[in-house]
C-alpha cells in the first residue's frame, strides 16, 4: 500500500467560472488524524466529493492509499464515510442498517461495533424513521468506526450530537488512531478538532492557506502575555513582535506577542517583573484571525 492514506495533488474543481477547489495539494499519513477546516462555501464538501469519487476533478487527482479516487470499487474497500446529513431507510431498524452496511462495506469488527453501540447509548431496535438527526448520525458513526477501513472520512460528523456523545465521538477517534486508522475530519467544531487532530488544514475560498499541527499554528499566531511588575513599567513600545500593549491595572499590563519572544523577554528583563502569564490562542481565535476579514469585512 502507498504510505499516504490520502494524497491530493493539484486537485481542482471548477463549476463554470467558479473555482470551488483550487490546486489543493495535501498528504494525510497513515495513522494520522487530520482536521479540515473552512467557513461555509470554502470547498470542503467539494473536496470530499472528489476524495470519494462522487465528483470528477477538473484538474489534478486524489489517491486513497495509492488508488485513484475515481476507481470507486477499489478505493472504497479502504475507506468508510460519514456524511454531514445521514439518510437512512425509514423502515429498517438501526440494527438492520448496521448489518447492511457491514455486508457492503470494507469489513466490520462486530464485537467492537457492540461496544460502540453501548458507548453511544444507541437503541438499535427501532425503525430509522423514528430517529432524531443525532441518532441517525450515531448509526453512521458506529458503522464507520466499527470497520477495519484504514481511512475514515468524516464530514461534519458531530453537528447533531449532544456534548456527552461528542465526548464519545472523541474517544472513538482516539481509538481509531490507536488501531492505526487514518481520519479525515471536516468540522466546524474547533474544540473537537483541537482535541483530536494531529494536523489541521485551513481552506479559504478553495485554497489551502495553512497546513500545520495545532501547536505550530499557535506558534504562528499571537500569544497573550500579562505582566505584573513593581516600580517602573517595562518599556515595550517598538519591541519587535509586541503589539497592543494595554495597562490593565496600576502595576499590570497586557500585550500580544507574535513570532520569537526574545526581544520581548529582553525588554521585560529590564523591569522588576513579579508575575508573568502567557496564554496561547485557542484554535477558534486562530481561525478567526484567518477569517476575521471575511466575518468583519
Ligand atoms: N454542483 C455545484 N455547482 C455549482 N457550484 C457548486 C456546486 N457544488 C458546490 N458549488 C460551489 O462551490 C463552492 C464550495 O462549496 P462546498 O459545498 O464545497 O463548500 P463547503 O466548504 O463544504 O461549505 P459548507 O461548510 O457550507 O458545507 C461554493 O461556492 C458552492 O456554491
Amino acid at each position: 500500500m502507498d504510505a499516504a492514506a490520502l494524497r491530493a495533488v493539484h486537485l481542482t474543481k471548477r463549476y463554470g467560472r467558479l473555482t470551488a477547489v483550487d490546486d489543493l495539494t495535501l498528504d494525510v499519513a497513515a495513522g494520522e488524524v487530520f482536521g479540515f477546516l473552512g467557513p461555509n462555501g470554502a470547498g470542503k464538501s467539494t473536496t470530499i466529493r472528489m476524495l470519494l469519487g462522487l465528483a470528477r476533478p477538473t484538474a489534478g487527482h486524489a489517491r486513497i492509499f495509492g488508488v485513484d479516487a475515481g476507481e470507486v470499487a477499489a478505493a472504497h474497500r479502504m475507506l468508510a464515510y460519514v456524511p454531514a446529513d445521514v439518510a437512512l431507510w425509514p423502515r429498517l431498524t438501526g440494527a438492520e442498517h448496521l448489518e447492511l452496511l457491514a455486508a457492503t462495506g470494507p469489513g466490520t469488527d462486530r464485537g467492537y461495533r457492540d461496544d460502540l453501540t453501548e458507548q453511544f447509548q444507541m437503541d438499535l431496535s427501532k425503525p430509522a424513521r423514528t430517529y432524531s438527526t443525532g441518532n441517525r448520525q450515531k448509526v453512521a458513526l458506529i458503522a464507520a468506526f466499527a470497520t477495519r477501513a484504514p481511512l475514515l472520512v468524516l464530514d461534519e460528523p458531530t453537528s447533531g450530537l449532544d456534548p456527552l456523545m461528542e465526548r464519545e465521538f472523541r474517544h472513538a477517534v482516539v481509538a481509531a488512531r490507536e488501531r492505526g486508522q487514518s481520519v479525515f475530519l471536516s468540522s466546524h467544531q474547533l474544540a473537537e478538532v483541537e482535541a483530536v487532530c494531529d494536523r489541521v488544514g485551513i481552506l479559504r475560498a478553495g485554497r489551502l492557506v495553512e497546513v500545520a499541527t495545532v501547536a505550530d499554528l499557535r506558534a504562528l499566531h499571537r500569544t497573550e502575555v500579562t505582566v505584573t511588575y513593581t516600580g517602573v513599567a517595562p518599556q515595550l513600545s517598538g519591541v519587535p513582535g509586541v503589539d497592543t500593549v494595554e495597562t490593565t491595572r496600576g502595576s499590570q499590563l497586557r500585550f500580544t506577542l507574535s513570532g520569537p519572544p526574545g526581544a520581548a523577554l529582553a525588554a521585560l528583563a529590564g523591569a522588576d517583573v513579579t508575575a508573568l502569564t502567557v496564554r496561547e490562542p485557542s484554535l477558534e481565535e486562530i481561525f478567526l484571525d484567518y477569517y476575521g476579514e471575511l466575518v468583519n469585512p
